[in-house]
């Protein structure tokens, strides 16, 4: 049996998000076109509340993309001091509206409103990014629902980097309901062993150790060494944290990419991994939403 976790025909060290996402969207594109035959054009509403520039450009970059793939896109931008009542009218407008077969909701919302009830206000059909309890439900149980991007993205990664995944032992760190839960959930969904640690977790750097597959979704800047990881393991890093350089600020992830790079099998980059997978990721999550709502 081969316990490595990639197969040496698909050994190529860095993994390029950035180019399997453009497949994905070419994928995406080409079943939009043939939608578009039938008169139905995709589309995908954007609500941003308040001014945070870095949801401001995610935001851009989702409405940029979904021009390219034929989506239509419609961008909902709120003052900061929004109340709960008028994002929720908006929701019902969008959840009514058959133009919109996607509404994402940028996250974190500003304090004073509950994400939690706006998130499940959202029509389970259009949750692009599956963050409705019916459908973190669905997944837990296997059933075929919208699934988070992020972890939908890393795994593509995953089975394109390895192949098949049954069997291994996938550790992720980090337990938040948007990355670190539904990936472990995704991953147990691929049959692996999966070990999901947090702040904690005891001896987390052992556990680590142990992983064929290592997915890093902790928002601390380069924390993950290279003691840290199995000689010939799979690192997935989600991290994305802007970091104070000599040359201004630059993206790292929570992975030290040059430490690692030499004991890995197969690495993400930060930028240019995950990051354009999501986006590619919620452009399929919009149109299988538009096929769900034909019935
Ligand atoms: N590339 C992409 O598309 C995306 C990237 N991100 C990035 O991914 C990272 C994680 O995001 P998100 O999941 O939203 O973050 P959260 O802050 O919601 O969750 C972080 C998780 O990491 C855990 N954690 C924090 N410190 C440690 C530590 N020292 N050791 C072990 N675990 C720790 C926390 O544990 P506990 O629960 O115990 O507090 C928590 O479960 C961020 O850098 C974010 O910017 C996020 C979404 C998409
Ligand atoms: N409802 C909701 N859904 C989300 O999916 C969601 C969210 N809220 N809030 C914020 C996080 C973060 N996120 C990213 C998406 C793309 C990149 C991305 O494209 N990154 C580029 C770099 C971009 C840059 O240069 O800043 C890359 O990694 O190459 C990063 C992060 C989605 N999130």
């Amino acid at each position: 049996m081969n316990t490595q976790a990639v197969q040496p025909d698909r050994l190529a060290k860095r993994i390029d998000g950035k180019q399997v996402s453009s497949q994905v969207l070419a994928e995406v594109s080409e079943a939009v076109q043939q939608l578009q035959q039938q008169g139905i054009q995709p589309g995908l509403a954007v609500v941003l509340v308040g001014e945070d520039p870095a949801s401001q450009v995610y935001v851009r970059n989702k409405v940029l993309r979904a021009a390219e793939v034929g989506i239509r896109s419609i961008e909902h931008r709120l003052p900061a001091d929004t109340d709960e009542s008028s994002l929720l009218a908006l929701i019902e407008t969008l959840n009514q509206d058959p133009q919109v077969n996607g509404i994402l909701v940028q996250l974190p919302l500003p304090a004073a409103i509950d994400e939690n009830r706006v998130l499940e206000a959202i029509d389970p059909l259009k949750d692009v990014d599956g963050f409705h309890s019916q459908n973190v439900g669905g997944l837990s149980q296997g059933r075929e629902v919208l699934t988070p991007c992020t972890p939908a993205g890393c795994m593509r990664l995953l089975r394109q980097t390895c192949g098949e995944l049954s069997g291994l032992h996938a550790v992720v760190v980090g337990r938040s309901n948007i990355v670190g839960k539904p990936m472990a959930a995704l991953l147990l969904q691929a049959d692996c062993s999966v070990t999901l640690v947090h702040s904690r977790s005891r001896d987390i750097e052992r556990l680590c150790r142990d992983a064929d597959i290592l997915v890093a979704a902790v928002g601390r800047p380069q924390m993950i060494k290279r003691d840290w990881i199995k000689p010939g393991a799979v690192v997935i890093d989600v991290g994305i944290n802007r970091i104070q350089a000599d040359t201004g600020t630059r993206l790292v992830g929570d992975v030290d990419y040059d430490d690692v790079y030499d004991q890995a099998a197969a690495i993400t980059p930060v930028p240019g991994g995950v990051g354009p997978m999501t986006i590619a990721m919620l452009m399929q999550n919009t149109l299988t939403a538009a096929r769900m709502q034909l019935g």
